[in-house]
């Protein structure tokens, strides 16, 4: 479970995140939404400890991400925004260091590297450097990497990014099962059929502060809208909707 309370980062002038407050739950899937610049990528990177707050507080699992930042990020795996992978290294050597960093091992890690590239459809590359990798590979590697060491609390801002058809449904699948399992998942994306289709709770934000949480169906009935879409237009704030 992730407790973000009153959370705030300025640079300079933007307030990029302007008193954030909401709660990841376990076993739910929540998505992040917002237009261009709302604060999704701001929140997220002090969500792992990337940024520090200017204000506020994050919990992963009891563990604050500034005072008990390595038991904050042991708990939780994280798709970055920029993917972060060592362009050197293959991408079967950056999924393996950062299973090693959560403690695996030998035969396990080799064997959940194995299974991840097969569900994830990463065998033609898995022994290539990362230099030069495509944006949807770039994704794959980044996605197995959170996943390799099966933390309690997934963080990805916009995964789908790049990922073609199959890749996507083949995520989405294994968010839906990751759910299952009781983990606590939150994503950002700016795909609605993406939220319709995986998300138990949604958070909107706009100009770094949130404008409404709910199920899909409760911002539905919020907005007298029939479909996320306009719900979203709707919500976040402004008459022009997104384009504002
Ligand atoms: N390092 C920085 N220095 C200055 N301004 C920043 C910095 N990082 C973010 N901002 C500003 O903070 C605001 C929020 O940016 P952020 O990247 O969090 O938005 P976002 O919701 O993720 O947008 P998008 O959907 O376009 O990815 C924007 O106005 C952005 O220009």
């Amino acid at each position: 479970m992730i407790l973000v309370q009153n959370l705030k980062k300025h640079f300079g002038a933007v307030k990029a995140v302007d008193g954030v407050s909401f709660e990841i739950a376990d076993g739910r899937i929540t998505g992040l939404l917002g237009p261009n610049g709302s604060g999704k990528t701001t929140t997220l990177r002090m969500l792992y400890g990337l940024l520090a707050p200017d204000q506020g507080q994050v919990q992963v699992d009891g563990a604050d991400a500034v005072l008990e930042p390595r038991n904050a990020k042991a708990a939780m795996g994280v798709v970055p925004d920029a993917r972060g992978l060592y362009p050197h290294l293959t991408a079967r050597e950056n999924i393996a260091y950062y299973g090693e960093l959560q403690g695996l091992e030998g035969r396990a890690l080799e064997q959940r590297i194995e299974n991840l590239a097969r569900e994830l459809d990463m065998q033609a590359f898995l022994d290539r450097p990362c230099k030069g990798f495509s944006q949807g590979q770039r994704a794959k590697v980044a996605i197995a990497r959170a996943f390799v060491g099966d933390p309690q609390n997934l963080v990805l801002d916009e995964p789908g990014n790049g990922l073609d058809v199959m890749s996507n449904r083949g995520l989405r699948q294994y968010l839906r099962g990751q759910k299952a399992r009781g983990k606590a998942v939150l994503l950002s994306t700016h795909i609605m059929q993406e939220v319709a289709a995986l998300c138990d709770e949604v958070i909107i934000i706009n100009a770094g502060r949130v404008r409404a949480t709910g199920s899909p169906e409760d911002l539905m009935a919020l907005a007298g809208t029939d479909n996320i879409e306009d719900a979203f237009v709707r919500l976040i704030g402004t008459d022009e909707g997104i384009m504002a």
